[in-house]
């Protein structure tokens, strides 16, 4: 429900960023239908190879930030708090994730209302670090008061690797009272590339509840 009212938010020939999740997979097809039938005229910016993929069987033509400004992203979360700060990173695409969501002249957040919380962090933060530095990251988020752990394969032996080559790591907080700060501390640990924390970003929330879509601003 919450894809179906996102891609009403789509205009003719405006550039998208395409977020990562199951969610999204319901945006990106739902928008290629109607990039087809109605010929918006859209282009879009895949945030995983996941996106990328997806947009490619549903022929969205694809761009990139360097050639191409984004008008809006539409994304997944897998924490909301009620000041839209979020936790993502869910997919382990959180680095991309960020990167064109934060470029997005518009940020749109679409879940279900299962990821509403009143503070963030029961969901640990994603980390994506460079491999050799496990040892020093860990020590510097367990100084940080979290529990981290390396976020292990489900299909392959060994840990997940990013579309960019690295480790997750999965840091768990105690609940987080204040995602502003710590998003910045995480950033700063050498090692670190991203976490999945995303505070002060989201322009609007779109939530499917057993009500119906409710719109967070
Ligand atoms: O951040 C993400 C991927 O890295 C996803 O957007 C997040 O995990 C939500 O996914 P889903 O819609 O499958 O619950």
């Amino acid at each position: 429900m919450a894809a179906l009212v996102a891609v009403d938010e789509i205009k003719e020939n405006q550039v998208v960023g395409l977020g990562t999740g199951s969610t999204t997979h319901y945006f990106i097809n739902e928008l290629a239908k109607r990039n087809e039938k109605e010929e918006l005229n859209i282009l879009g910016v895949p945030t995983s190879y996941q996106s990328f993929l997806l947009a490619q069987k549903g022929k969205i033509p694809i761009t990139t930030l360097d050639e191409h400004d984004i008008d809006v992203s539409v994304d997944g979360a897998d924490e909301i708090d009620s000041n839209l700060n979020l936790i993502k990173g869910g997919g382990a695409a959180h680095t991309l994730e960020k990167i064109i969501d934060y470029a997005a002249e518009k940020f749109i957040v679409i879940a279900d209302e299962s990821k509403l919380v009143d503070r963030l962090g029961k969901f640990p933060v994603p980390v994506e670090i460079i491999p050799q530095s496990v040892k020093t990251v860990f020590s510097s988020l367990n100084d940080m008061g979290a529990n981290p752990e390396i976020r292990m394969a489900k299909y392959k032996d060994g840990p997940v690797i990013t579309d960019n080559g690295n480790f997750i790591v999965d840091a768990q907080f105690p609940l987080i009272d204040n995602p502003i700060p710590l998003e910045k501390d995480l950033n700063s640990i050498p090692g670190v590339v991203e976490n999945g924390i995303f505070s002060q970003m989201t322009d609007k929330a779109i939530i499917g509840t057993v009500e119906g879509v409710k719109i967070l601003k």
